[in-house]
Order: structure tokens, then sequence, then C-alpha cells
């Protein structure tokens, strides 16, 4: 899985080194479309294997699926299931990405053996029992839904990760220099990292997490209480959803010190344990039985990136940076990250 993480990253830090070169030692990049399509091509890799450029298609029409969904206005009941136009284009997508995943599928248990997020679900759907009653039919949409999760849940969110985490780098240069040092220092000679290598990174998993603290991409945990619940003299009933605001928690001043709206990575050096007065008010990937399975896939992902990128570029803010965090369905920079990129 790293391999393939550093394959993709390489890939797309050449277009960077073009730009570099086309613009006399330096570019001012925007990097949150880069990050993006990035991280798409990883997670499409990590999920379809070989047939990744089939798994490329079905994600680029997820993304329009995503697009065209966030156009449909919310609150009206009912809208979603009328024959307008824009539902109707919905329905064509999902029927679309419905029919090229089986067909990816079908191909699969025909060819050789691979090890990779598809294989996990279908050996998942293996096992999974609907009462619907149609069991083919449910282990269809198993599959189907499973694969729409990973793209929808694992690819925006390590993407802005990214994004924000080298926003922050640029704007603490004392941290960026930090951080390449370890990198250099443990990547010797230009060594690729691989997993050992990424697991010793400390540096930068506490800029990660701080970067996590500050612009959690997801910004609430939601729950519906299954049954009546007493909470000090706070009563849920049955039924209620209840939004967590995640970075209400992270950055409380009463759990994390006077300096918690500030960029302090070194707060982690001691774990997560060690930066917060409760554990449990650091809450990026969820928490409880429902905790992001793709966590520990994000922070390799998000070393890899960062890590290569480090070793290859020094970088500042660009004078058009415009610091404006945006909540679209996830935490987002508004305006986009814009970097003065210089070859190391
Ligand atoms: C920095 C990157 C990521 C962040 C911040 C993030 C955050 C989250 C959060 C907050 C949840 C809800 C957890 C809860 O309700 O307690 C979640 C769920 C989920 N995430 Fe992630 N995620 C990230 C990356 C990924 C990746 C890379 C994948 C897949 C490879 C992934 C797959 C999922 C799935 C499938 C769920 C639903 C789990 C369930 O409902 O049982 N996520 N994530």
């Amino acid at each position: 899985m790293v391999k393939l993480m550093v394959y993709a990253t390489i890939l797309t830090l050449k277009s960077w080194e073009n730009k570099i070169e086309n613009g006399g030692g330096s570019a001012d990049i925007k990097v949150d479309d880069d990050m993006r399509s990035l991280s798409a091509d990883i997670i499409s890799r990590a999920c379809f294997g070989s047939s990744y450029s089939k798994g490329e298609d079905i994600f680029s029409k997820l993304r329009t699926l995503q697009k065209t969904m966030s156009k449909v206005g919310i609150g009206i009941p009912g809208l979603r299931y009328l024959p307008i136009k824009i539902n109707r284009e919905i329905w064509k997508l999902e029927k679309e990405i419905h029919s090229m995943i089986l067909e990816v599928v079908s191909e699969r248990v025909k060819g050789p053996y691979e090890k990779d997020l598809l294989q996990m679900i279908l050996e998942g759907a293996q096992n999974y029992v609907d009462d619907s009653k149609s069991k083919m039919l449910s282990q269809d949409k198993f599959i189907v839904d499973n694969c729409k999760n990973i793209y929808f849940a694992g690819h925006e969110t390590t993407a802005i990760t990214a994004s924000w985490s080298l926003m922050l780098l640029a704007a603490n240069p004392d941290w960026q220099a930090r951080v390449r040092a370890e990198v250099l220092q443990i990547c010797k000679d230009g060594a690729l990292p691989d997993a050992d290598m990424l697991r010793n990174m400390k540096t930068l998993t506490m800029v990660i997490q701080e970067t996590l603290r500050l612009y959690p991409p997801a910004v609430f945990v939601v729950r519906e209480a299954l049954e009546d619940i007493k909470f000090k003299e706070i009563v849920i009933p049955k039924g209620m959803n209840i939004q967590i605001p995640i970075p209400m928690l992270q950055q409380n001043t009463e759990l994390w010190g006077p300096d918690a709206h500030e960029f302090n990575p070194e707060r982690f050096g001691k774990g997560i344990l060690g930066a917060c007065k409760f554990p449990q008010a650091y809450i990026p990937f969820g928490a409880g039985s429902r905790t992001c399975v793709g966590q520990n896939f994000a922070m390799i992902e998000l070393k890899v990136i960062l890590s290569l990128i480090l070793s290859k570029f020094c970088f500042s803010l660009s004078p058009a940076y415009h610091h404006s965090p945006a909540h679209r369905l996830v935490l987002e920079p508004g305006n986009g990250v814009r970097l003065i990129v210089t070859r190391l």
C-alpha cells in the first residue's frame, strides 16, 4: 500500500517540478486540486488494484454525483423523489456507477486474487446477510455502497488535511524546517519512504495531529439516541439526532490550555494523552464503535504525501492566499491554499 501511495505522489510532484522549471525557479501553486486528484488516485489504486483505471472512471463519476447532489435544495421533504431534471441526472449517474462497479467485480471474480480494498469488500459481502428478499441484490448493494462509502469518506477528508497541513507548515517555517530535517534524516540519500520510515516520523505525526485538531475536515460526529437517555440534567429522547461539534471540543481553552487556538504541534510530543486533559476531546476521526475505519490509511497517506513534498520542495504562503475556512460538508480552505514553491 505504501509503495502505491509513493508512486502516485511522485507522479503528482513531477508536475510541480515542471511548473517550477517553467516559472524560472519558483511557482505559485494552488495545491487543493492536486491534493484532491492525488488522493482520488491513491484511493482508486488501493481500492481497485490492477483495475484502477476503471476505478478512476468510477470515482470521477462519483465526484460528478457528489457535485450534482450538492446542488439539490435541502429541507423540502420528498423533493429527492420527484422526477425533476436534477433528480433524473442523479438517478442516471447512480445507475451508471452501480453497473460500472459490478462490471469490475465480475471481472475480478474470474481473474487472479488481489489483496486490495475491493477484495476485502467482496469477502465482507460473502458474509453479509440481510433480511431483504433477494440476497444477491442486497450483496450487490453492499458492494456498491461500500465502494461509494470509501470514496466519499476517504478521499476529500485526506486531501483537505494535506492542504491544511501544507498551509500551516508554510505559515510556520520553523516547523517546516524541523519536520524536513526529520524526513531527510530518516530517508537518507534520497531513499523513498517505506512503512518503517513512516513509523519513525514522530515530528511529522505531531504536525498532522495538530492540523487535524485545528482544522478537522469532519465538523460533526452525529449520533441518534436509540433510547431515552438522561445525561446529567438533560433528557435526550429516543430518536433524537445529536451533533457533537468537533472543533469546539478540540479548541476549548479549558481542556487544551490558553494556546488552544494556536498551531503548536509540540503539545502532541507525549501523544494525545499528554496533549489534553481528556483524550475524548480529540476526535478528528470520530469516536466509539463507528470511529473512522480509514484512519490508519489516512495517516500513512498523509505522511507519504507530506514527507515527499518536504524532501523535494521549500514553500511559503503566496501573497494571494486568503485565509477563510469554509464549512461545506467538510471544513475546507474557502479560497484554496496557494503556495510559493521552490526546489530544495
Ligand atoms: C484525514 C482523513 C479522515 C478523516 C478526518 C476522517 C474522519 C471521519 C469521521 C469523523 C468519521 C465519523 C466517525 C464517527 O461517527 O464516530 C469517519 C467515518 C468513516 N471513514 Fe473516515 N476520515 C478520514 C479518512 C478516511 C479514509 C482514508 C477512509 C477509507 C479508506 C475513510 C473511511 C471511513 C468510513 C467507511 C467511515 C464510516 C464508518 C462507519 O460508519 O462505521 N475515512 N471518518
